[in-house]
């Protein structure tokens, strides 16, 4: 299951194409908020915290039911509400209204400042007080956005206490899936509310893989050709990921023998890119500084994955138009290739894929792939302990496999992706690049 991820923008038209009336979306949002808290927290007092806008809105919403359900609950404002809707809201809520400056802190604290309208950052006295009450709070629940958080960079606007649950109403926005701001999610809870959030963005959910046909053969189930360098250990990660990501043959060109790689992966010193039976190339892990292997990987017709050292040596992403690959950057890579492009990360990673003609997996916390039609995936968190030398080069590997199992190449990233972070996952906190291979 992919979930659509949408702009401030996009849930704005979303939601003006409902087929209900915004009050009744406001009031959906407000009730499923009372609900995931009282289900997360438990009865506990609240203190719902009610900013200008809509999110406020909410927040006046979700006090009316949390008062109905029992709870002992009370509000505080900054200010009287800016919108019809939220005026609305608040009229209905019969409760005493607090200053925000002077509330009393309360276990069960709800952020209902600000969501997908906040332009700026929170003003220093209202950022620090807010940080105050979230001190004293026991549990910090969100509803759409944490406050401070800009919902399409992901940017954080002015200091944002973490939280511990945030309800996204309708669908997740991009700062749902990006850092900074997916730090401060704590769990990320999606609430229908009934709009169609139709998208070309999405959750890269789990993947449907190719079956292996009950008369498969070797090469019918994919050949990966790995492409060697100078760094062998790279490019034995690379092989093993692949071979154990369903690849029915991997095979490594190299000038000489490499002791790391799998019995499994066959070993040749001839090049042999013309092989019609090639799945797909793999050039870039480990391979140094020697361009002329991505020349070579370039004269082939088959599809490609181009990592690491591979992606610097492109030059110009122009070059790569009308090649069937899929690039893998981190964030270093990426700007030495593309340059520093302006907007969010999102349209960075879109920018690229167009320019280059070729899916982007843009690599890092807050992995995104991107395709030349505009279609965007968002990774789902993965653990950090991926941060250790050579899971680049699994991830590599994973998505060659992938591609050469015949699975179009931005349907491959994502499935990558997808796979790298739960391999991760049950790998553990100790595990090594290496140990990656065994969880597969
Ligand atoms: N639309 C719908 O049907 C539904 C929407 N829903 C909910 O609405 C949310 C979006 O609501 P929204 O668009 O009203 O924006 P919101 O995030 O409340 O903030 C805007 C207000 O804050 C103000 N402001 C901004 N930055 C500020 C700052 N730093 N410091 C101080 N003030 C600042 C800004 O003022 P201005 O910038 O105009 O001066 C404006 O008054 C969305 O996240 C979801 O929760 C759901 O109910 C479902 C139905
Ligand atoms: N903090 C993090 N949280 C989740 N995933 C991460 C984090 N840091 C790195 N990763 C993932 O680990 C991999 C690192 O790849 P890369 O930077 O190419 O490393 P290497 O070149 O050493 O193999 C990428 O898939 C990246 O998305
Ligand atoms: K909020």
């Amino acid at each position: 299951m992919s979930r659509p991820i949408l702009t401030a923008a996009a849930m704005r038209r979303a939601e003006a194409a409902a087929p209900v009336g915004l009050d009744l979306l406001m009031e959906r949002a407000g009730q499923s908020l009372a609900e995931a808290a009282l289900r997360f927290a438990g009865p506990m007092p609240a203190l719902v915290l009610c900013g200008p806008g809509n999110n406020g809105g909410d927040g006046y919403v979700a006090a009316r039911h949390l008062a109905k359900l029992g709870l002992d609950v009370r509000v505080a404002t900054l200010a009287e509400p800016a919108t019809d809707l939220a005026r609305a809201a608040r009229e209905q809520w019969t409760g005493r209204v607090e200053a925000l400056a002077t509330a009393e802190p309360a276990p069960l604290l709800i952020d209902c400042l600000f969501g997908t309208g906040l332009k700026r950052g929170l003003e220093a006295s209202l950022a620090s007080r807010f940080k105050a009450l979230a001190a004293s709070a026991s549990l910090l629940v969100a509803a759409d956005l944490p406050s401070g958080v800009e919902a399409d960079s992901g940017a954080l606007l002015s200091d944002v206490p973490a939280a511990d649950l945030t309800l996204a109403f309708g669908a997740l926005k991009p700062a749902h899936r990006l850092m900074p701001a997916m730090a401060r999610m704590g769990r990320l809870v999606l609430a229908d509310i009934g709009i169609a959030a139709d998208s070309q963005w999405h959750e890269i959910g789990a993947p449907v893989l190719p079956a292996i046909a009950a008369d498969a053969h070797k090469y019918s189930r994919g050949l990966v050709h790995a492409l060697a360098g100078t760094m062998p250990g790279a490019i034995a990660l690379s092989a093993g990921a692949a071979a154990r990501s369903g690849a029915g043959y991997v095979r490594v060109s190299t000038s000489k023998p490499i002791a790391a790689l799998p019995l499994a992966v066959v070993q040749t010193g001839d090049a042999k890119l013309s092989d019609p039976r090639i799945g797909c190339l793999l050039v870039g892990p480990g391979m140094g500084d020697l361009p002329q292997l991505l020349t070579l990987a370039l004269t082939s017709h088959a599809p490609k994955v181009i990592d690491a050292d591979a992606i610097r040596h492109v030059g110009e992403p122009a070059r790569l138009k009308g090649q069937d690959a899929i690039l893998t950057p981190h964030a270093g890579e990426f700007s030495a290739l593309f340059g520093e492009l302006p907007g969010t990360k999102a349209e960075q990673a879109l920018a690229a894929a167009e320019a280059s003609g070729a899916v982007i997996v843009f690599k890092g916390a807050d992995t995104l792939v991107a395709a030349p039609d505009g279609r965007l995936g968002f990774a789902p968190p993965a653990p950090a302990w991926l941060a250790t030398a050579g899971t680049g080069d699994v991830l590599a590997g994973i998505i060659a496999a992938l591609r050469a199992r015949g699975m179009p190449a931005f349907e491959a990233a994502c499935a990558g992706v997808w796979l790298h972070g739960r391999a991760a996952e049950r790998a553990g906190p100790t595990m090594t690049a290496d140990d990656l291979l065994a969880h597969l």
